[in-house]
């Protein structure tokens, strides 16, 4: 769920401003869950921007302490969301942690990095939910080191049923700053797209797990 449609209009804006979705339907971008697609949001870009790095955290920030009150520590999901978890810490003044996909090798072989106690209230910060895997993965282990997970947010969702139906099943409540829906229309009010592209977007998007595999 988007935190409110303003914010989610101003997040296509800025993604799009700076160049931060791909797409390419020829030659498709494999995600993190192994789906082929034609289009790629690439918020770690944001990173490179003060101006629209700051906007992203200042919305999370107010916005998090509306939804969720203010938690104990921000948890952001590696690598994509450490930066900008860390400026969202930073600005509401918290302690910062980062969960990496699976525990390190080596080391103190952590997956959870960071100083946390047991029965922290956590609010996790993701960049992009496409499946919801990643995000429940590092909710999973920082619930593991015993954290008390209030709950989710993240600038972009693609606002796909299998990462609905994920994290209720999971009971974790996710507001994100953007959305995919909002993206769309903010692409094709600005042009940014073709409209053969739009039509490979509204294709894909009915069934974005098949699309692109080979049918033998
Ligand atoms: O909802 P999902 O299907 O899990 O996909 C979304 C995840 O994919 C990306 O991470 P990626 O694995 O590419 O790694 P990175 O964050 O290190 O770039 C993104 O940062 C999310 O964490
Ligand atoms: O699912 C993914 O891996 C993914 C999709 C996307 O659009 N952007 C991204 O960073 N990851």
């Amino acid at each position: 769920m988007i935190f409110n449609t303003d914010t989610a209009k101003k997040t296509a804006e800025l993604l799009l401003q700076i160049n931060a979705i791909k797409l390419n339907p020829k030659n498709p971008f494999t995600w993190a869950s192994g789906w082929k697609s034609p289009i790629y949001c690439d918020n770690r870009i944001t990173l490179s921007f003060p101006p629209i790095r700051n906007y992203l955290r200042e919305e999370f920030a107010k916005n998090i302490e509306k939804q969720f009150g203010k938690p104990d520590v921000i948890a952001g999901v590696a690598t994509g969301a450490i930066g900008i978890g860390m400026l969202v810490a930073e600005i509401m003044g918290l302690p910062f942690v980062y969960v990496r996909p699976e525990p390190k090798k080596h080391g103190r072989e952590n997956q959870v990095e960071g100083f946390l106690q047991k029965g922290q209230n956590v609010l996790v910060v993701e960049d992009l939910i496409s499946t919801g895997k990643s995000s429940l993965q590092a909710i999973e282990a920082l619930k593991a080191a015993g954290a008390n997970v209030k709950g989710m947010v993240a600038i972009f969702t693609y606002g796909f049923d299998i990462a609905e139906k994920n994290f209720k099943d999971a009971n974790i409540e996710v507001y994100t700053l953007g959305n995919y829906d909002m993206l769309l229309k903010e692409a094709v009010a600005r042009q940014y797209i073709t409209e053969d592209e739009y039509d490979t977007l509204k294709e894909w998007r009915k069934s974005p797990s098949t699309w692109g595999v080979e049918v033998e």
